[in-house]
């Protein structure tokens, strides 16, 4: 089992302001994570610096084997796959489905002049059927629900076969039934042993898929548990972390908190 993710004392400061404390973590490419934390905790921050968008202010961050500050992140960003609001943001709303996918090949967003082959075509085709927005390859972004474009970026992440992808709140803005179907999803791709290592980030236990195996749990930039998510996720480590107290239950592979009165 080799190492994907490897950080050490990491630290983050804004004028003055830690985001991020001497976070240590380590991911393995068999684990799947899930990162929970109430707003501001740092969840965003630590994604940023496991996808290589932001360098700590001090410590250490091993990605892939290559420790940020002595590689090019250019050549390391295709390597891992990312989904976010921010990067759905950029994502022009008149873009053809099909190439909002194909053109992660490149790390760009909004397509122009690239040369992709009929095989990155294909392979972004099957992506999309495989979560279950096939049929829409050939409308434009703009025109999809929220959902589906969720759908959309998660085949785009995956376009480059990376071996660490990371999502940050998948499913927020989603319908019940939207989530459901998007954890199912994610669990499918969770469980298939060629996946690659996985972080989810979530402020909701509802959202962990069956299949994922470690938790971090985030306040103030400082990590109040980590490891394999049955003996992490408890209901004092969850109460801990949210700042009020909290009943967590496991039921048939799934998560539900409430507060505990
Ligand atoms: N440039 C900055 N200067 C000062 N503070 C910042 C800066 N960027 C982010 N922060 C703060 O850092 C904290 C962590 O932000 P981050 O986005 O990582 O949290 P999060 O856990 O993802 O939150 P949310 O769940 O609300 O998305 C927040 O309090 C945010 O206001």
């Amino acid at each position: 089992m080799g190492s994907v993710l490897e950080l050490t004392d990491v630290t983050i400061t804004r004028n003055g302001t830690k985001l991020l404390d001497a976070v240590t973590w380590s991911v393995e490419d068999a684990h799947r994570w899930v990162v929970l934390g109430p707003n501001g905790a740092g969840k965003t921050t630590l994604l940023q610096i496991a996808s290589a968008r932001m360098h700590p202010t001090s410590g250490t961050a091993t990605i892939l084997g290559e420790t940020l500050g002595q590689v090019d992140v250019f050549e390391l960003r295709p390597r891992i796959g990312l989904t976010s609001a921010a990067i759905a943001d950029r994502i022009p709303r008149h873009e053809r489905v099909d190439d909002v996918v194909v053109s992660a090949s490149y790390a760009v967003l909004g397509r122009w002049r690239e040369a992709y082959d009929e095989v990155d075509h294909e392979r972004a085709r099957r992506l999309l059927a495989w979560l279950g927005v096939g049929e829409y390859a050939d409308r434009t972004f703009g025109t999809l629900s929220e959902g589906e474009r969720k759908r959309v970026q998660i085949a785009r992440a995956l376009m480059t076969d990376p071996e660490l992808l990371l999502m940050d709140e998948p499913a927020a803005g989603l319908d019940l039934g939207g989530r459901e179907s998007l954890v199912r999803t994610l669990d499918e791709i969770a469980a298939d042993e060629w996946a690659p290592a996985t972080v989810l980030v979530t402020h909701h236990v509802e959202e962990i898929p069956p299949s994922f195996t470690h938790v971090l749990l985030l306040r103030g930039g400082s990590v109040m548990a980590a490891g394999p998510i049955g003996e992490t996720l408890t209901s004092p480590a969850l109460s801990e972390t949210f700042g009020l107290p909290l009943k967590v239950v496991r039921s048939d592979d799934r998560w539900t908190a409430r507060a505990d009165r």
